[in-house]
């Protein structure tokens, strides 16, 4: 009797071809939606997270706007992300720049419009220019105060709500703020950074929940601390600059490592990402379970701290 070669064979085969789509759709899903000619907007994308987000946003081949208050730091980034060699298939698209001061009110909505005009949309805007602040409460005028929440929350929220009706009348975008640890948990000579991280997450927790029904997600990433130049660039009491990289700030996260899970959080579309290790992850539990115990820790942490500087 003659038997067929293959006839056996193909149910192995079917199965092989079956398992292997599979486990590529499970990859896919995994890896969430590409980015791939998106239209990515940058905040602060001239130094530290927010040039590390354009780095990894261009070689995931992002059509990028890159923002920022200083037009000739913006084309150092273009420079270098033409210069760096592609090592993948897809193609890139050089960046384009908008300049302007989020904390100047009235440049926000021209430098919506001008973003707007550079693709003609936005599939995602990365709220992530910031400053930080280090001062204590007794000393700060209240102009620091107002200037803080200028930068971090009211020039990120024009922004947002001068690019969020094209995203609505598309049906389509998504928005992302870098938050902090400290938009989660306020820690002492702080106050007017946290405030300003505190209402951001606040405000984008509300923005979430009312365009859902447009399909457009909403991201809040909240690292703990990074290695870039926050701590240097920080304001102080009097409003001049602080000028100090922070050992916190020195000994931080990888900005690299912070910028691969934007863009991962951005192809989930995640709705709340904490960037910490295990003590901040604890404090953050401790703030809403036990918050005695919570605010007794930051009272001593404030009296350690205010010692150097009293003794
Ligand atoms: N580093 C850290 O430890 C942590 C940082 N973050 C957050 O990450 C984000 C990025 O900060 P990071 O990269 O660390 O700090 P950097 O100081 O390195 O970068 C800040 C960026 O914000 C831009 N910027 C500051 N003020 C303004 C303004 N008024 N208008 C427009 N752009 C402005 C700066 O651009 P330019 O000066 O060229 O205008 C710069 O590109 C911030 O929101 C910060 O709060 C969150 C947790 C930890
Ligand atoms: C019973 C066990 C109790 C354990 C509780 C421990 C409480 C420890 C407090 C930890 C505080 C962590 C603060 C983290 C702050 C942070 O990561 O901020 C990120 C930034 O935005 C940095 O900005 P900065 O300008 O402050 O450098």
């Amino acid at each position: 009797m003659e038997r067929v070669v293959g006839g056996g064979a193909l149910p192995f085969i079917l199965t092989g071809v079956g398992v292997l789509l599979l486990y590529r759709i499970f990859v896919r899903l995994r890896q969430g939606a590409s980015v791939q000619g998106a239209v990515v907007v940058i905040t602060g994308a001239s130094s530290g997270l927010g040039k590390e987000c354009a780095r990894v946003f261009h070689a995931a081949g992002a059509r990028l706007v890159l923002c920022g208050r200083d037009a000739a730091r913006l084309q150092q980034v273009v420079q270098e992300l033409a210069a760096r060699p592609t090592g993948s298939q897809q193609q890139m698209f050089t960046p384009s720049t908008v300049v302007f001061d989020l904390a100047k009110a009235d440049m926000v909505d021209r430098a919506a419009e001008e973003i707007l005009k550079c693709y003609g949309q936005v599939d995602v805007l990365i709220n992530n220019a910031g400053i930080s602040y280090r001062g204590n409460i007794l000393d700060t005028h209240i102009s620091v105060q107002r200037d803080v929440m200028e930068t971090n929350y009211f020039g990120p929220i024009a922004l947002t709500q001068a690019l969020l009706p094209s995203m609505v009348q598309r049906r389509s975008g998504h928005i992302v703020v870098i938050s902090s640890i400290q938009g989660k948990i306020a820690i002492p000579y702080r106050s007017a950074y946290a405030a300003s991280k505190h209402a951001i997450q606040a405000y984008f927790d509300c923005l979430r929940a009312e365009v859902e029904c447009f399909r457009i997600p909403v991201t809040v990433v909240s690292p703990g601390y990074i290695q870039t130049n926050l701590s240097l660039n920080a304001v102080t009491a009097d409003g001049s600059t602080y000028g100090v990289m922070d050992k916190s700030t020195a000994t931080g996260w990888d900005p690299r490592d912070v910028a691969h899970a934007v863009l991962k959080a951005v192809r989930r579309r995640s709705k709340d990402v904490v960037l910490a290790g295990p003590l901040p992850s604890v404090a953050i539990y401790l703030r809403t379970l036990w918050p005695a115990l919570f605010f007794k820790i930051m009272a001593s942490r404030a009296r350690k701290e205010r010692k150097p500087k009293t003794e």
